[in-house]
């Protein structure tokens, strides 16, 4: 740490002084490349840190650009108040352009986005407003008391001081609650959905985020150059901008000022062979792809993982502390879940057929039934992954029904996957975070105005974060992605996790796939004492020992129809089940089940 901070102070120092040996195209050049910089830390935002390709960057800069230039120029306003009208017009354009990313994703989203970018490209070069082709010149200096900002030296400190504010801006939010679920966001949506995460306005909030970098830098860019024209916002600089972002590692915002600063001086190098340039660019992208691809910033961190494999001692997994058990549900308890005349088909195929079923609270229900009778796809339906085709779901005596997932976790449905869906790129501790942020997206203008709360309240969700590890014997795992660990230990943070959301109901899909009989007994006890402090549980499972003597009741699926529920007893008995699926060899006394279905 002490030597991070000596670091960076050299840094700022070497910063400060650079200007003092440029001569004056040299420190053209250098404000230039500051810019793509601001433009590369915006970009890596969207794309890093929030999973969403943004081909629209550099439109945002000319939107910002143009807007400083019309609003000076034709509207006569002053610089500055041009300046935060030019940011909110970018803003505004920011969330228009990421309104498709509420619908489509990768690839198809860079279609569009790009799309978008070259419309604007279109419509600047054709409209009279903004100059036509030849653009607009004449934009005023920026004024500042006390400073001559036609001078580009002076014009440096301003350009430094607002890409340092940026770029601490962005790791402020990286390394806080919203960072946190737009990366969980990017790992995987579907299970940040699961645990809370508003997608859609986080997805909004990637592409906010990109636009006010490149508004700001585009009003830079008009106070800069003075004269704004199509070209500058084309499409070349774009691919030149990813490019940058790639190179220097997209999910680090300082890999993508070092990105931006590389391949700038290189373009400075190669200014003369333009065609060489090109294939340079493109080369070095490959290369940075193939043998890189977490770009630079990405390689210590794969380095450091590397030689850990070999030398580090893994840490041991702690015993789980059963949680205090809270009050007994009274017999009579109300249904917490009530699924009524539930159907769900894909093209045609009938994966649930009219399934009926009520969970009372402080029950530990299971699920069973042979592979493909449309157990998992009830939980999507609950959990809101799938809108059923017909019938009702009610939660707490609520129809909670299509519903999405984030406002199912956050009304109190957790679950966890069959296929186990942590966020890879995350620490277990990070994973953990996630669940326990109830923080709403729409609550993002803290950051800006109320930085400090963002901190305390981010200390305090850590401190319980370090009490949730510790209960479910984490602790030595906390800092280490989940993918590093053993699968056992894997399906417990995902448990952990679940359960950090606090949720009423708990939907455990498979908790014990693929784990040994000791793993499976520890399981045991720890869903039942999950359920005694006071949370319901649903658990499908193969493992016919761990339902039989887990469960007080039991509901078998098959072929998406219910066809039997009761006790273990009653169930096992039950001839429609024997017929099903279990066959004869099932019964209260012989309850391991032939292998294949056994896993
Ligand atoms: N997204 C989907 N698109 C098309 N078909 C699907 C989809 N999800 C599930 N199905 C089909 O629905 C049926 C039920 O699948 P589901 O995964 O719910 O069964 P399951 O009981 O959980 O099986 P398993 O025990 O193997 O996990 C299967 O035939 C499956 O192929």
């Amino acid at each position: 740490m002490r030597y991070r901070i000596a670091g960076f102070a050299a840094l700022a120092v070497a910063a400060w002084l650079l200007p003092y040996g440029l001569d004056s195209y040299a420190i053209h050049v250098v404000n230039v490349i500051i810019l793509f910089a601001l433009l590369a830390v915006g970009l890596g935002l969207a794309m890093g840190v929030g999973g969403q390709v943004n081909l629209a960057q550099v439109a945002f800069f000319g939107v910002g650009a143009y807007a400083t230039a019309i609003l000076t120029t034709e509207a006569g306003l002053g610089f500055w108040v041009s300046a935060v009208l030019a940011v909110a017009a970018t803003a505004a354009i920011g969330l228009l352009v990421g309104t498709p990313a509420l619908r489509i994703q990768s690839h198809y989203l860079g279609i569009v986005t790009l799309g978008l970018a070259l419309a604007f490209t279109n419509w600047v070069t054709n409209a009279q407003v903004a100059g036509g082709a030849e653009g607009i010149s004449n934009i005023p200096v920026p004024t500042l008391p006390g400073v001559d900002l036609s001078n580009e030296y002076l014009f440096y400190y301003l350009e430094l001081i607002v890409l340092a504010g940026g770029l601490v801006f962005g790791e402020f939010v990286v390394r806080t609650g919203l960072g946190r679920r737009m990366r969980a966001m990017r790992d995987d949506a579907l299970a940040a959905g699961a645990l809370g995460a508003e997608v859609p306005m986080l997805r909004m909030t990637a592409f906010l985020l990109a636009s006010v970098y490149g508004g700001v830098a585009g009003v830079l860019y008009a106070g800069l150059i003075r004269y704004v024209a199509p070209e500058s916002f084309g499409i070349a600089n774009m691919f030149l901008l990813l490019a940058m972002v790639i190179i220097g590692g997209r999910q680090s915002l300082i890999g993508c000022v070092v990105g931006a600063v590389g391949l700038s001086v290189v373009r400075e190098l190669l200014v003369d062979h333009p065609t060489y340039a090109q294939v340079a660019y493109g080369s070095v992208v490959v290369l940075t792809v193939v043998f890189a691809p977490t770009g630079l910033a990405g390689l210590p961190r794969r380095i450091r993982a590397a030689v850990g494999r070999r030398g580090a001692v893994a840490g041991r997994l702690g015993p789980f502390q059963p949680y205090e058990r809270g009050d007994a549900p009274p017999a009579d308890a109300p249904a917490v879940l009530r699924a009524d005349d539930v159907h769900m088909s894909f093209r045609g195929l009938k994966a649930l057929d009219g399934v009926t079923l009520t969970v009372r609270q402080g029950e530990i229900r299971g699920i069973v039934g042979p592979n493909g009778s449309g157990k998992t796809t009830l939980f999507n339906v609950i959990s809101g992954l799938y809108r059923p085709t017909g019938g009702r779901v009610e939660f707490g005596g609520r129809d909670v029904t299509g519903l999405p997932p984030y406002r199912l976790a956050r009304a109190g449905i957790s679950r966890t996957f069959q296929n186990l869906r942590l966020f890879g790129d995350l620490t277990v501790r990070e994973n953990i975070l996630v669940a326990l942020d109830r923080s709403r997206t729409v609550d993002g203008w803290r950051y800006l105005l109320r930085p400090l709360s963002v901190v305390r309240g981010d200390r305090r969700l850590r401190a319980r974060a370090d009490e949730v590890l510790d209960r479910y014997g984490l602790t030595a795992f906390a800092g280490q992605p989940p993918r590093s660990l053993p699968y056992g230990t894997q399906r417990r943070v995902e448990i952990a996790r679940a359960v950090a959301a606090r949720p009423r109901l708990l939907l455990l899909d498979e908790p014990a796939a693929g784990l040994n009989g000791d793993e499976v007994r520890q399981l045991g006890e720890m869903v039942r004492s999950i359920r005694d402090s006071g949370i319901t549980v649903v658990v499908i499972e193969h493992n016919m020992g761990l339902v039989m003597s887990l469960c007080e009741h039991i509901t078998v699926l098959a072929s998406g129809a219910v066809i039997a529920e009761g006790s273990p007893a009653e169930v096992a008995a039950a001839p429609a089940v024997i017929e099903a699926y279990l066959g004869d060899s099932m019964s209260t006394d012989d309850v391991e089940l032939p292998t294949e279905v056994n896993r």
